[in-house]
């Protein structure tokens, strides 16, 4: 069993729905890694395919989806793309914790925190149901929580940043060294957001983990993420060191969202939205760049072939303006 933090290396990975139109995917052949003991932050509009990725790496994308391709191997586990039934639950929870997007409602209401907590340990053959519980107390205390008085609480007891502490608890409890947050801090007012963030990077740390935080927001990855993947599509079109990226952005996607941040300082017009629309699955190229319709640097050969992510020093980018513009 890993009890340290583990390398995950994603390798051609294709995720595809099943709608009126055919199977159409979700994710198309993303590969990247994430090296152990970082905080990987995955970025892109809605319906670029970020959950989706998430969920494969738990092998738990649900019909009408499947994983059509692709490897996730995950240091000491394998490859869970092959994991099926007790095998793949046992490696859920107690490998690879999980955060849901919006883990407010992720949370049986008609059940107590610490009932839950229970049935999650009894789940998992946790014996020492006690210890469970007492890990679990520490955790919320690490947290900033009266442990004891939030496992005798509902939900609607809690506040949503309290919510998400649980999510947190519940996901950590266990002992997974690979950690998949989505969107931890939406409908979080700034300074809860501003907390949970700093519990998010210091649990991290303390526990040797490896982290997938998936957001919208880049502030949130600007503040958390060691490495930081921007999807568009389906595609990850730019990934790299986080202050690299966010500093010297190179995909023409990365930068309009970079610019579609308002500031604090400086003229608000400065912030210009990206013009567009993201597409759906409907709408995304079946050939050529997936970014094309919305890139200023659009080319001829953009609308029949799609870019190969290639490295540029420690950075990935799919873009042929990109290449040409290092070959000139
Ligand atoms: N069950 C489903 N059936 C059909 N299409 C789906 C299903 N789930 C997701 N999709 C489609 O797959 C694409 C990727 O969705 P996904 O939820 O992974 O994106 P996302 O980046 O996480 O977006 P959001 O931030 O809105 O959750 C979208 O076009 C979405 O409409």
């Amino acid at each position: 069993m890993a009890k340290q933090a583990p390398g995950v290396r994603i390798d051609g990975l294709t995720v595809v729905y099943k709608t009126p139109a055919g199977e159409l995917p979700a994710v198309r052949n993303v590969s990247m890694k994430l090296p152990a003991g970082t905080i990987t932050g995955i970025v892109g509009e809605s319906g670029s395919g970020k959950s989706t990725l998430a969920f494969s790496l738990l092998n738990a994308v649900q019909p009408p989806g499947r994983i059509s391709a692709g490897s996730v191997e995950i240091d000491d586990l394998g490859d869970v793309v092959t994991f099926e039934g007790e095998r793949l639950r046992k490696a859920r929870g107690a490998h690879i914790g999980y955060v849901f997007q919006a883990a407010q409602n992720s949370l049986n209401p008609l059940k107590t925190v610490g009932k839950q907590l229970l049935d999650l340990g009894r789940s998992h053959g946790v014996d020492d149901l006690r210890g469970l519980v007492k890990d679990a107390k520490e955790l919320l205390g690490r947290m900033g929580l009266d442990g004891a008085r939030v496992l005798d609480s509902h939900q609607h007891e809690l506040s949503g940043g309290m919510r998400q502490r649980v999510g947190i608890m519940l996901a950590l409890v266990l002992n997974a060294h690979l950690v998949v947050l989505d969107e931890p801090t939406t409908a979080l007012d700034m300074i809860t957001q501003a907390t949970i963030l700093r519990i998010i990077r210091e649990v991290h740390a303390e526990r040797g983990l490896t982290t997938m935080v998936i957001t919208h927001d880049i502030g949130v990855v600007a503040e958390v993420a060691d490495r930081l993947a921007v999807m568009y599509g389906g595609r990850i079109v730019e990934q790299g060191p986080t202050r690299k990226v966010l500093a010297d952005p190179q995909h023409p996607y990365t930068r309009g969202l970079i610019r579609a941040i308002p500031r604090l300082t400086g003229d608000i017009d400065e912030a210009r939205a990206l013009p567009g629309r993201p597409p759906t699955l409907a709408t995304v190229p079946k050939e050529g760049c997936v970014f094309r319709e919305r890139c200023p640097l659009r080319m001829d050969v953009c609308d029949t072939v799609d870019p190969e992510a290639l490295s540029h020093g420690d950075r990935i980018i799919a873009c042929h303006a990109v290449k040409v513009k290092e070959l000139a």
